[in-house]
């Protein structure tokens, strides 16, 4: 097998915990398999100790279900799996149903790029049992890997306050589809660029990128590598300065800079990946500006994450645009998000829903029940506090009340005759066709940046930033203390 091409066969429909789909027999077997359902995609805790998270993955999910298909090598697959018997698994009519499976959900969620808070649903699925199950695992891998490293790529783009960041990430990423998974999500969540070029072709993401220490070392001098680069790259010369001597580098760089001026050319910058950047970039700077080089921009990179790139911020580091690799695309000090996938209602016989809840010890984990969609109020243009609410809930109240769902002491009155709101599901399928047109990447990216804007910055500080609001409409706090209670038998 070619282990890095063709690898999937085309088919992704078998990446799912077996689990998945000895429960879709299981259902098949005992006839509940058509009986509805519906399941939230939610997390319960923002991640890296930040104010807001960004909703990412969402066009892997379309894709996911567009093609939710077993194909002929999955089916073969399947059937030959066996029992501790030595029986199959799975009996041959189950493999024949798996086989005539047609995709015919109701899917709901947040958009790429929405500013998101713990315990709303990112994704809403309606559908027949069996096939909301069977997309539990895939949606989780996709959407908790993205919307972690949108997430840090956010936090670290509002730190750099409009400098470009580029993610060098690649080399430092966990796999393959990790990298470019992360390449995407970063743009998502802010970054200009990608160093990683099949990112860029797969995605349409700007590639871009300067020179190794490699470079320099392959040459007899620095000066001698620098004048081989420009003579290939005139337009696009920013020069590793930091291979030898930082400030020698930054001499160089300068000589070139009016060699490259003699030929009608232009310096564009350097870059420094070592040492004390906010000292190096403020030396470079002036001995740029001196020698009449102001527009020559100072890169820096070396295990940036957004806590040093604020430090160097408040140094006044000179630096102009930021090299991130590792720490972005690993989300090095939170590797999962931990989202989870769970049932918030079931159709029963006589066709009424039942909203279900899971009980739990840790209150956190008790899911919010029904079918439910969250409403963000607006006040002059910010975001003020998100309500999440039951679909068919009169909410033409002069006023409401929002609960938090850990603390009923908290609650806030709202007056949606004088806000502005907005639902934050959109539908994406109905009945398994696909209603919603996919944006481009570019304008997810922007969605982001103009999304963060309607929030306070007290809500997208990096330390102990403040909670924004986020409670059940006072009528879903009720079905759900009460369905608790029932679980506990307390009624
Ligand atoms: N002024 C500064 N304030 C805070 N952190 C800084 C400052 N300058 C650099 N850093 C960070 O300090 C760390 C320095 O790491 P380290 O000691 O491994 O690098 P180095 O010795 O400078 O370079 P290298 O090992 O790559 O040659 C990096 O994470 C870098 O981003
Ligand atoms: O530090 P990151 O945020 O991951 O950014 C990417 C890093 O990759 C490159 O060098 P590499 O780390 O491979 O070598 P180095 O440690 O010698 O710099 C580059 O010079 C950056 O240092
Ligand atoms: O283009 C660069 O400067 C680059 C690319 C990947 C990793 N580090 C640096
Ligand atoms: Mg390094």
């Amino acid at each position: 097998m070619k282990i890095t091409r063709d690898l999937y066969q085309g088919s992704l429909a078998l990446l799912t915990d077996f689990y998945q789909l000895t429960m879709a027999y299981a259902y098949w077997k005992s006839g509940k398999s058509e009986q509805e359902a519906v399941f939230n995609l939610f997390f319960r805790k923002n991640p890296f100790q930040s104010g807001f998270t960004i909703a990412a993955g969402l066009d892997y999910v379309i894709d996911y279900c567009r093609n939710f298909k077993f194909d002929e090598n999955d089916l073969a697959y399947l059937s030959e799996m066996r029992k501790e018997d030595g029986e199959p698994t799975f009996d041959p009519a189950f493999i024949q149903y798996l086989k005539e499976l047609d995709f015919c959900c109701d899917i709901d969620a947040v958009e790429e790029g929405s500013v998101i808070f713990p315990n709303t649903p990112m994704i809403r699925v309606k559908g027949p049992l069996l096939q909301c199950q069977l997309l539990e695992t895939p949606m989780l891998n996709i959407m908790n890997f993205q919307t972690l490293v949108a997430t840090k790529a956010a936090r670290i783009t509002l730190e750099a306050k409009g400098d470009p960041v580029l993610e060098f990430g690649l080399r430092r990423a966990q796999g393959i589809d990790g990298a470019l998974a992360a390449s995407r999500a970063s743009y998502i969540g802010g970054c200009s660029s990608t160093s990683n070029v099949m990112a860029g072709k797969l995605f349409g993401i700007p590639v871009s990128g300067t020179h190794a220490h490699s470079w320099i070392m392959a040459f007899e001098s620095e000066m001698a590598a620098f004048e081989a680069y420009a003579d290939a790259f005139p337009d696009n010369c920013i020069f590793l300065v930091d291979t030898y001597d930082t400030i020698k580098g930054v001499q160089n760089a300068i000589r070139m800079g009016e060699l490259l001026k003699e030929k009608g050319k232009k310096l564009l910058g350097i870059r420094i990946d070592s040492g004390d950047l906010a000292y190096y970039s403020n030396v470079a700077r002036e001995m740029l500006d001196e020698a009449g080089f102001p527009d020559a921009k100072v890169v820096a990179s070396n295990d940036l994450d957004e806590h040093i790139l604020s430090s160097l911020k408040l140094q006044e580091a000179a630096i102009d645009i930021w090299g991130i690799g590792t720490k972005l695309v690993t989300a090095y000090d939170q590797p999962a998000l931990g989202a989870v996938y769970k049932m918030a209602a079931l159709k029963d016989h006589d066709g009424k829903w039942v909203p279900k809840v899971k009980v739990s010890q840790q209150s956190i984990k008790i899911n919010i029940p029904g079918y439910h969609n969250v409403k963000r109020f607006y006040k002059n243009g910010k975001a003020v506090s998100d309500m999440i609410y039951l679909e068919n809930t009169d909410l033409s109240a002069q006023e409401l009340t929002i609960i938090d769902p850990y603390d009923p002491t908290k609650r806030k009155k709202i007056s949606p005759d004088q806000l502005e709101s907005k639902d934050m599901l959109v539908p994406i399928f109905v009945k398994g066709e696909k209603v919603y047109t996919r944006p481009l990447l570019a304008d997810i990216r922007q969605k982001t940046l103009s999304n963060l804007e309607k929030f306070d910055k007290a809500h997208k500080r990096l330390i102990n930033p403040h909670i924004y609001p986020v409670g059940l409409e006072e009528s879903l706090y009720h079905l759900r203390t009460n369905l608790v209670l029932q679980a506990k038998n307390f009624n």
